[in-house]
This record gives C-alpha cells, structure tokens and sequence, in this order.
C-alpha cells in the first residue's frame, strides 16, 4: 500500500477541512488508489482507499435550503438531509457554486472483537470551489470522475483529456465508458419472503452509489425465471443477477442450457447471486473462494462483487435420471441432507433456520436407506488435512490441485445508507473511526465519511504554476476560512446529483411468461454426456460401495448452504465432485457431531465420514420413500448419474486457440444425423486414452466449432493434435470429412 504513494498521480489536489484550519489533506488519485495525506502542525498521515474498494463516484450541486432542513429544524440538522432534485431546478442555490464530488467505498476494517472483518461504507466528499463558476468548478469534479471511473473499468486514464478543458471530449469518454445493464431477476417468494425490500433497501443503494443500470424483473411462478432466459434477448444485458436462493440460480443456468444457443450464452452471460434465499449455497461458497468476509454482510458482499465484475470460472455437473436430464452447478443428494432439505420446506418462514431444527427431528428418528454408488475416482488426488485445522485432528481429506480450467461464468461478489451520507460528518473533526454500532475499529482509518474543500491558496499556487487554463480562481464565499463555512454543518443546503437523469432501474410488472406445464416439451441442450446410458453397467474401473447408507452428498462448490461447509477443498472450478459418503452405522453421538462440524468443515474428522474426489457418479437407490435432490431441489427418486462437465471450462479467458484447418461446415439444414468423431493422431503420444464422441443432430444446432473446441477443453490437453472425422446423412457433409484440428 506504500507504493500508492509513490505512483505517480493522475490527479491531485490540495483540499481542506471545515473547521480545522491547521488541517491540509493532499489528495492524489492513481492507480494504486485514493491516497489522502493529512497534515497538521507538522504531523503527516496517509491514508489509501484502493481502487478496488472503490464502487463509484457522483458529482453534485447544492441546492436551495428546504423549509425542513433549515437550521430551525433540529432533526434536520441532525440528519443532514440532502435530497436529489434536477440538475435545472429553479431551487439551486446560487450563493453557493461549488460542485461536490462523492466518492463511494466499501472498505475492509478489521475489528478487536474476534479479529474479524467486515466491508464499511464510506464517503469521501470532495468540495471543488476554486473558481467562482459553477460550471469551472464542476469540470473539475468531473475530470476526478472521469479519472476514477477510468480507474474503476481498468481503462486508461485519458491525461490529455484531463489536462485540457475540453468538455465534449470528456462527456464522449464518459458515453464510452456506460455499459449494457444488468437484468435482475428477483424471486419474492425465497426463503422468507423478504427479497423484494432487501433488494430495494440494500441492493439498489449501493447500484445506484456505482451508477450501475439494471433492468428489474420479479418471478411470478416457479420456472419463470428459467423460462425468461430461455425466451428473451438475454444479450440485451450485460450479465444475469439473481436475488433468491440457490434454486433460483438453477433456474437460470438451466434456462441458458435449454436455449439453442446455449454454447454463447453460458460463454457470455456471467450470473450473479445475492442472496435472500434459505440456503444461499453458492453465494456463500463465491465469498470463501474469494476470501470476503461474508457473513457480516453478505447481500453487500454479494452486491460489491457484481458490482465490481468480479467475474471467475464455477464447475457444473451434467446430471441424469430416468426422466430428465438437467445442469448442476452446487450438489446431488440422497438420505440424510436431501431429507432435511426438503421436509423443512414446511418451515421456510424462518429462513435457514428451518435446517438447524430439521436436522434434530431427524436426527432423532434416524433413516437409513440401501442402495449401490459407483464413483470414477479422481486421478492425482493427494490426500491432505482439512482446511478447517482443530488440535488432534486424526482425519484427514483428499484435495486435488486446481485445473485453472473455467467452466460457466459468475459473479464471484449493508446495513442500509442512502446514496447521500445521511450520517455524514461534514465536520470531521478526528478521523478516529466508528461503526454505526459504536465499536472501535482497530485501523486507524478516515472517517466513514470525510468532507474535504479546495481553498483560495491552492488555486492560486495552480495559478501562479500556470496549471489549468490559467483562469482566474476565486476563493468562494465559502471558504475554509470563512465563517459562512458553518452553512456545512448546519446542513442548510441539499444536494443532487448530476447524473441523476440516469433511470437506474426499471421494474417490471405484467411479463407474459405463462407457467410450464408439467409435461412440457422444451427441449435441453448442452454438451452430451461422456458416461454410457443409465441402464447401462458402469465402464469396468470405477469403483463401487454398495451396502446401507445415512447419506451420499456430491457437491462441488465448499458450501451447500452458507452455513454448511460441505467440502472444504473446493474450489469453485476444481473439476472435481467431493462425493461425501456417510454410512450406517454411525452412532447418533457422532452423526450429531457430524451435523455440528459441517458449518466449519470438521463433519469430516468423524469416523464413518468419507470425502471422495471424484468426477463422475452413479447411485441406485434400492429402499424407497426418501428423496433425492438435485441443487436441493427434489427430482425423481431412482437411479441417477452425474458428470463433472470440463467441457464448459470454455471461456474468453482461455488463452489457447483452435484451428481448424481443412474444413468448416455449418448446420445442416434438415435436422439430419451428424456425427462427429474425434480420434487420436497416431503419430502422437498420449498420456490418456480418448474415446470417440458422438455429437447427433440434437446437439448440433449451431456449427461444429464450438463442438471441436470443447471436445478440445473435455480433454484438457495443450499442443496435441486430434483428427476428428464427421460423418452426416445429410447430403451437404460429406461423409467421414476429415477435419484436423490444431490446438496451439
Ligand atoms: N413467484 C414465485 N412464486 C412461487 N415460487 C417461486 C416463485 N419464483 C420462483 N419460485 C420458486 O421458488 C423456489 C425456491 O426459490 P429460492 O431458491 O429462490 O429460495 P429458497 O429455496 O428459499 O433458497 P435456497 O434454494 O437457497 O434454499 C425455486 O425453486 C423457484 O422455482
């Protein structure tokens, strides 16, 4: 963080503090972050607030005072109320013609209490006044809010531009910089019902703070949300945000796989979670991956990593039974888990609760169900400690190595705080920090929202350096010096922003999106299984457990629920299925011990726990009346398998290309038989034996380049050459074309 200091600055000016005469704040923005150096009587301090805390930033006027902020009305005062009227409001206040910058963080403070970590809001108000313009003044606050929203997309900083006064260049970078919006779907019913006023109390806040548009669309019925994917433009938008449980995310991902473009969409439409369900599985498992502290917040957690495009790679599995196939991305599961999940439906009023006091019902009426599970272990897996280290631990569980592939794209991630400070300290007089709830913070942080003025003197040393236009810069009315200054803590004035024109969101009502019928016959897509039939036997080398069983849990995210820390050692696009096995004969003492340990990972320490890493599973249940659950949702109860899809590890971030030399067909234009065959060049030496694939018509819909690549990915090879061998009865494809395929 030193080195922020020390980068040279894309801005910098000299502000001052209401009240503090003898305190001078050095700002400087680059691309290490906002570095506010503080002196007074001699004393220096820095303080760095990193880009990467940073969400966006707002350029504001001061208007009129209203009757209920005036400084007769002390809870006004109090307040500090600013409220947001249009920019050409005849309520401006014309004694004063400054423009405000607001600049919005979350940043991380760490508290004495259990050292922990929590996101905090704060403001940084930056009061550009030097010139006695309006419109002088307000280009300035635009050129740091340009210069950080550059910053903000990872953009280069347009020095030039900055340096000019040039103000159509400036509106034309930040017309560069606007991206599609988000398309929010939003399920009113998850957990306990209260999404529609997190969202609009927690969520909306911080967008609007980003300046980040979005297109609102509340779920009518179930299936809506996976039929809206599968109907509409999705490429209107720049990404999918669900606000619901992790049954509201299957929807979506499985929408996306039953449109015939399904290859773009999961290429190109990453999704994001903020989490109002009951279990909150993968929203909670994106925060461990990237180590954020969640549980203290975890919509604003959620929220900051969409915000931010934090996009990562997250494993799907494809999973069959008897009568569907389907895509999922956190577990499958049969006995104990699936048992809880689904008979604690009846108590989703609670929210998560509702598992905690399942989990003793059943615990006390204990079922054991038969069954045989045949698994493909994972080669290479090494076996180590838990994540989760406690002192005499005996276990230990297996973890593989991170493939570094990257399957389907995510979002990998406040108590509520208007988008003006309404507990600002426009008279910050000690920078000591406090939460809301009043406990110190350990760091020795700004304040959570710092009001900072340009004065008279800078101007004037920028005047006499011949910075800027060489305007002359006036000290304002309301200089740091001037006893007019006390119209800050009074709060007599208000303040809108000058981007309010934006419409940042638009809820949507009356979607004609009519509920699924139970035998409807929307056809799934995606890539096609490697794993023989269901009736078929399993290939001769997996390996079998057959016998009675408390439960199977295959996941492959680290949580299943945001308190259920089902396998420590994944990680969001490992590759692998942690196929956790618990069987009968586990004493009710331990399974309870079991229970406990799986918020913290150490359900694995417990004899008769067995974590397996494996990328493929077959399960035939033979006792009836339980339920199996896919993503904890029930499916059909009997026989299902499951893969692990590297194939989906296709992104835009892979590095490597796909050439394809000889040919290049496009679909045919009857929905005929192609099939596609992928054999090894003899003259190379493989270290895995690859077995023919063939893709029929159902999976052709597009072209074959997408096939080719990810039979490429499936096998996860680097510099090998494949021959693949199309054969069609379709009379445009010549039979057995050869197509050679280079992987660079
Ligand atoms: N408007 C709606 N009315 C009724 N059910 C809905 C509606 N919208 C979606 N659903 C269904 O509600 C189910 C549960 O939703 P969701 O996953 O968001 O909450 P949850 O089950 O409480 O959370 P979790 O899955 O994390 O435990 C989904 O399977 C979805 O199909």
């Amino acid at each position: 963080m030193e080195d922020a200091v020390h980068v040279t600055p894309v801005l910098e000016e000299t502000f001052y503090i209401l009240s503090k005469k003898n305190t001078v704040y050095r700002v400087k923005l680059s691309e290490k972050g906002l570095s506010l150096q503080k002196e007074t009587n001699g004393n220096t301090k820095i303080e760095i607030i990193k880009i990467s805390d940073i969400v966006g930033c707002r350029c504001m006027r001061s208007t009129r005072s209203s009757a209920r902020s005036c400084v007769c009305h002390p809870s006004a005062i109090r307040r500090n109320n600013l409220r947001i009227v249009d920019e050409n409001s005849s309520e401006q206040d014309e004694r004063d013609n400054s423009a405000y910058l607001y600049i919005y963080a979350y940043v991380l403070k760490k508290y004495r209490v259990k050292s922990g970590q929590k996101r905090e809001r704060m403001t940084i108000m930056l009061r550009f006044r030097s010139f006695d313009k309006y419109d002088d003044n307000m280009r300035e606050a635009q050129k740091w809010r340009l210069a950080v929203k550059c910053l903000l997309k990872k953009k280069p900083v347009p020095r030039v531009v900055l340096n000019s006064e040039d103000s159509q260049a400036m509106a034309q970078l930040f017309s560069q910089l606007e991206q599609k919006r988000l398309l929010v779907l939003l399920n009113p019913k998850s957990g306990p019902g209260k999404a529609r006023e997190l969202f609009q109390q927690r969520v909306v806040p911080v967008l609007a703070e980003a300046e980040v548009g979005f297109d609102l669309y509340v779920t009518k019925h179930a299936n809506y949300a996976r039929d809206f994917v599968r109907t509409k433009d999705i490429y209107q938008w720049r990404g999918v945000v669900v606000v619901g449980g992790d049954g509201i995310v299957f929807e979506v991902i499985n929408g996306l796989f039953e449109r015939e473009d399904w290859q773009k969409a999961v290429k190109e439409m990453p999704i994001g979670v903020i989490p109002c369900g009951s279990g909150n599985g993968l929203a909670k498992a994106i925060s461990y991956a990237v180590q954020e502290p969640y549980d203290k917040n975890p919509i604003l957690i959620s929220t900051l990593s969409v915000i931010k495009c934090r996009h990562a790679a997250m494993d799907l599995v494809r999973v069959e039974t008897k009568s569907q196939f389907l895509f999922s991305f956190l577990c499958v599961g049969w006995g104990l888990l699936s048992d809880i999940d689904i008979e604690s439906e009846r108590l989703r009023a609670i929210g998560g609760q509702r598992f905690t006091v399942w989990s003793v019902a059943r615990l006390i009426g204990l079922r054991t169900y038969r069954g045989k599970l045949w698994y493909l272990p994972v080669e290479g897996c090494k076996v180590q400690s838990p994540q989760t280290h406690t002192s005499g631990l005996t276990r230990s569980v297996s973890h593989c190595a991170e493939s570094g592939n990257q399957p389907l794209d995510i979002f990998p991630a406040s108590s509520y705080t208007p988008v003006h400070p309404s507990r600002s300290y426009h008279d910050s007089t000690d920078l000591r920090y406090h939460t809301p709830q009043g406990r110190d913070c350990v760091e020795d942080a700004v304040a959570d929202a710092l009001s900072l003025e340009t004065s008279m003197g800078h101007a004037l040393e920028d005047f006499r350096d011949g910075g800027e236009s060489g305007r002359p810069r006036l000290d304002s009315y309301y200089s740091a010096a001037s006893r007019h200054s006390a119209y800050f803590s009074t709060a007599g004035s208000e303040y809108r922003s000058v981007a309010d024109n934006t419409s940042y969101m638009a809820v949507q009502g009356g979607e004609d999106i009519q509920p699924r019928r139970s035998n409807s016959s929307v056809r799934m897509y995606g890539p096609p299984s490697q794993l023989p039939a269901l009736t078929q036997p399993v290939p001769d080398h997996w390996s079998s457990i057959e016998g009675d069983f408390v439960l199977v849990h295959a996941s492959y995210q680290s949580h299943i629920a945001s308190d259920c820390l089902v396998a420590p050692n994944s990680k969001l696009a490992d590759g692998v299925i942690w196929l956790l096995v618990v069987r009968a004969g586990i004493s009710r003492g331990q399974l309870l011990q079991f229970l406990l340990g799986l918020s913290s990972g150490t359900h694995l320490l417990i004899p008769h726990a067995e974590m397996i890493p494996v990328t493929a599973f077959r399960l035939i249940p033979e006792t009836s009346g339980g339920y199996i659950t896919v993503d904890g949702e029930a499916v059909d109860y009997g026989p299902i398998q499951a893969e692990m899809m590297p194939s989906l590890h296709m992104t835009h971030s892979c590095s490597h290309t796909v050439h394809l030399h000889t040919f290049a067909f496009h679909q045919p234009a009857n929905q005929s038989q192609v099939a596609l065959v992928v054999e090894q060049v003899p003259s190379i030496k493989y270290d895995k034996k690859i077995s023919s694939q063939i893709i029929t018509d159902r999976d052709m819909h597009d072209n074959t380049v997408p096939e080719v690549e990810q039979l490429y990915h499936r096998f996860n090879k680097r510099s090998i050459k494949y021959k693949v061998h199309i054969t069609s009865t379709n009379k445009n494809i010549h039979n057995n074309t050869v197509l050679k395929l280079t992987v660079d």
